[in-house]
């Protein structure tokens, strides 16, 4: 048995593999389906927001100098809706009631809003201007948010909605971002079944599909194919041609990793050159890494907890940090309660944080409690030196 390699080593030789996806090429996509994207070069806005001299309020369209000496009468000579078309020009010593985001007519240098207003004639014929106004007061003018043919967005961004507000304000349809990642989950054991298949004895639901798929998403990248193999390496090697021809340029495992007779990931990856062995750590003890056919193959081991924790710990950061996503956030926190850990291994415990703001543990070590992994909130960062330690005592935690 090989000895187990550190966890900070591990972690470095798989960002190392995943280097070679950090150069995305880019493609051209819907701004409709943009959200979370990043955009791969400066966002042009072809026009001008506003695009057009428009109203700030609903009320009256005027000339400052006819207001000057409010409060003064004016007779209304039209009404300009936010609506297609060129309103007339206001001719002096008039009013036009005007709405919101309704062009202002040449001629008008200011909004008189509807409040600041009293009707004059029952059909209002006229209107009673309140006080003076400020040449511009409440008019919108054309570029004054953006100039057309300026950057609405930079480069290397990641969208958020008002990111697509602002693109979308500029009248832009699609939006030229990078490429996502393209990663196949692929599980393995002939015990799984699919979800929502009624269990026959000894088989389990395929838990890491979905989950792997969704922590894959979750980091940025994008899920080409999903797929489930008994424990037969011919299987494993056409499911892998599969996720190939999908266009994946990472492969995700899970199971068949440890020492048992139907490791199918282990008989993979070792023949080709890969590594399978352990990592000091717990969960997550049994790794693997190597390539079929060019592509990159991470190994997980089969334990939900533990594929799930492998996958925050060793490829969530590459593939985060390759979508402009944050790093997951740690936090120190004082222990709740005391607890012990295996000499030589670092201990990732499922915790929550109490009301009183400090980490309790959640359920125990083992890699199987997954409902346990569901009502955590946290991981409790054990060292590989530390075997025991008391409640009060501060901790690394890392926030799920
Ligand atoms: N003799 C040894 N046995 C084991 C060792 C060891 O060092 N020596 N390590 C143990 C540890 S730690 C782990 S973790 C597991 C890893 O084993 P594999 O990666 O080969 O995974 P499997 O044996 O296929 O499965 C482990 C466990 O997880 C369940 N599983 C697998 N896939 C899924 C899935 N997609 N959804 C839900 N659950 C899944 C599977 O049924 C097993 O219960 O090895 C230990 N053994
Ligand atoms: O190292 Mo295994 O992942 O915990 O049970």
């Amino acid at each position: 048995m090989g000895a187990r390699i550190p966890v900070d080593e591990h972690a470095a030789f798989v960002r190392s593999l995943l280097a070679g996806l950090g150069a995305r090429p880019t493609e051209r996509v819907a701004l409709a389906d943009a959200l979370g994207r990043i955009t791969a070069s400066p966002v042009e806005s072809p026009i001008a927001l506003p695009p057009f001299r428009n109203s700030q309020m609903d009320g009256f369209a005027v000339r400052s100098a006819d207001v000057m000496d409010a409060p003064v009468s004016l007779p209304v000579v039209g009404e300009i809706a936010a609506a297609p078309g060129v309103p007339a020009p206001l001719e002096p010593g008039t009013a036009v009631r005007i709405m919101t985001g309704a062009p202002v007519p040449d001629g008008a240098d200011a909004v008189v809003p509807v409040e600041d207003t009293e009707e004059v004639g029952g059909d209002v014929t006229g209107v009673l201007i309140l006080h003076p106004r400020a040449v511009g007061e409440y008019v919108r003018e054309a570029g004054s948010d953006l100039e057309a043919g300026s950057d609405v967005l930079p480069a290397g961004l990641r969208l958020a909605s008002r990111h697509l507000a602002a693109a979308a304000a500029s009248g832009l349809a699609e939006v030229l971002v990078r490429e996502r990642v393209r990663v196949a989950v692929v599980s393995t054991g002939s015990e799984l079944v699919p979800l929502g298949t009624p269990l026959g004895q000894g088989e389990i639901p395929d838990a890491n599909g979905v989950a792997l798929a969704a922590a894959v998403r979750a980091a940025g990248a994008v899920v080409v194919h999903g797929g489930r193999v008994r424990d037969d390496v011919d299987r494993l090697r056409a499911e892998l041609d599969t996720a190939r021809e999908a266009g994946a340029e990472l492969v995700i495992t899970s199971g068949g990793v440890s020492k048992g007779a139907f490791e199918v990931v282990r008989e993979l990856l070792e023949p080709a050159g890969g590594w399978v062995g352990s990592v000091a750590m717990q969960p997550g003890g049994p790794q693997a890494t190597g390539a079929y056919r060019g592509v990159p193959v991470i190994g997980f081991p089969g334990n939900p907890v533990s594929a799930q924790l492998s996958f925050e710990l060793f490829v969530a950061p590459s593939l985060r940090a390759i979508a402009g996503l944050p790093p997951a956030a740690t936090e120190r926190l004082e222990l709740a309660e005391p607890l012990t850990s295996v000499a030589g291994r670092r201990q990732f415990l499922r915790g929550r944080r109490t009301d009183d703001g400090r980490a309790g543990v959640v359920g125990g070590p083992g890699s199987h409690l997954v409902a346990a992994l569901a009502a955590s909130d946290l991981l409790i960062v054990v060292p590989e030196d530390v075997t025991e330690l008391d409640a009060g005592a501060v901790v690394d935690t890392v926030l799920l």
